[in-house]
């Protein structure tokens, strides 16, 4: 049987990633610093996906166990260096925690083999298996380097599934929405690689990726970012808003004609695609909380992430922005006490003001129109 090593035994990993691979003929095993998730996978081998639809269909996921990546450090290497192939979803700012047990793990693989190995992370970011890459090589000996350049590849992926935050008496259920998209570069696969079942291949990902994080990401965080403000705790309530959704389309306008203008999208068909993403929010089968699709403001404000970049873009272009600098201007007022950005943030407004944490976390200049328009959208929301 082949094997997968998966990072992160959360929503998206047990509900989209592990579920495509167990189905695809892999044994996975999950590595998390979560020890009630890694004692159950372990003990029970399979555990449940439901479908957030009207039959509410379950599948249950098999060929599944787990290692801690905090006291099974040297088992996780082992498993890396037999694996066919490793995937993440941890989080983009986690990627630096697990990328030394992933260069261990390589290190050890190449000493006795040239099998190829695939490492994709399935993150919410532009680039995110780059981004490992790196953060892998520079713990990898100049000849180790050597060898993974010929036999690993880090291709880059977008995921797209709404997971929501899980409360069920079975530690392991995931209710999931029905819709599922994981698109991986083959330009950046090593030839003869046997496909995943449920994968969707591309020469170029730069359009796929660029389309998912620019409206199902933007859109949602814009959703979250006006919803908190409004008092909804579920994107669900924030969505039943007309007012509030129609600002959301707003800000999905802009990022279309960035899109449209950039890779060629077909404009009637990028339409539907935003209506079918602000239908996706409104799912009435999932209960998806503010304080999650809004989590980490200082990531979502960071240049190459879902607010900035596509205004950048469309100021280049000179097309609107305005409706991306009132969601940013959200993220600044996104006051919630238990994500840790969230608070930094505040500190960082209450500390040196707000002109100046706009720069400091999304990199445009005071004098820039854009910093301009977030800081007039910022007055006016507060
Ligand atoms: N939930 C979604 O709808 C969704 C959809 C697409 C992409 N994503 C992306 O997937 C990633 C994970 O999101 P999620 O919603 O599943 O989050 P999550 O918090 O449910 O899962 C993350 C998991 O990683 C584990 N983890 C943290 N540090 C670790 C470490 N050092 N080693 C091993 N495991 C570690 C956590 O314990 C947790 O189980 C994020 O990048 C997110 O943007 C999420
Ligand atoms: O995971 P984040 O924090 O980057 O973004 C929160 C949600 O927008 C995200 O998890 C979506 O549910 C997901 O990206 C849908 O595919």
């Amino acid at each position: 049987m082949k094997k997968a090593v998966h990072f992160g035994a959360g929503n998206i990993g047990r509900g989209f990633i592990g579920l495509l691979l167990s189905q695809a003929g892999y044994e996975v095993c999950f590595v998390d610093v979560n020890e009630n998730f890694v004692s159950q996978l372990k003990e029970r081998g399979e555990y449940p996906v439901t479908l957030a639809s009207e039959g509410q269909e379950t599948v249950t996921v098999t060929n599944v166990t787990a290692l801690s990546s905090v006291t099974q450090a040297d088992e996780v290497i082992a498993a890396i260096a037999e694996a066919d192939i490793v995937t993440t979803a941890v989080g983009v700012s986690i990627l630096k925690h697990i990328a030394g047990s992933i260069a261990k793990g390589i290190t050890e693989r190449l000493t006795v083999s040239s099998a190829p190995l695939h490492v994709i992370a399935c993150e919410n970011a532009i680039g995110g298996s780059a981004q490992l890459k790196e953060l892998v090589y520079a713990q990898l000996d100049e000849e180790s380097r050597t060898k993974a350049d010929a036999s690993i590849a880090f291709p880059n992926a977008a995921v797209d599934r709404i997971v929501p935050l899980q409360q069920h008496e079975d530690v392991l259920k995931v209710v999931v929405e029905p819709f599922y998209e994981w698109v991986i570069d083959s330009s950046q696969m090593i030839s003869g690689y046997t496909p995943i079942g449920g994968v969707h291949y591309v020469e170029n990902l730069d359009p796929y990726i660029e389309r998912k994080l620019f409206t199902v990401n933007t859109g949602h965080c814009s959703a979250a970012y006006l919803g908190f403000l409004r008092g909804y705790e579920t994107i669900q309530q924030a969505m039943a808003d007309e007012q509030l959704t129609s600002l959301v389309r707003e800000v999905l306008l802009e990022t279309g004609a960035v899109l449209v203008s950039k890779h060629g999208f077909d404009q009637a068909e990028h339409t539907k695609y935003i209506d079918k993403n602000l239908e996706r929010f409104r799912n009435p089968s999932l209960t998806d909380e503010v304080s999650r699709v809004g989590r980490s403001p200082i990531r979502k404000l960071s240049p190459n992430d879902r607010l900035v970049s596509p205004a950048l873009e469309a100021h280049e272009r000179g097309l609107s922005y305005a409706a991306l600098t009132r969601s940013m201007a959200g993220a600044l007022l996104f006051n919630v006490q238990d994500d840790p950005e969230a608070v930094e943030l505040q500190a960082s407004i209450a500390d040196i003001g707000v002109e100046a944490t706009v720069t400091k976390y999304t990199g445009l200049a005071a004098d820039h129109d854009t910093h301009k328009s977030v800081m007039v959208e910022y007055n006016k929301l507060k």
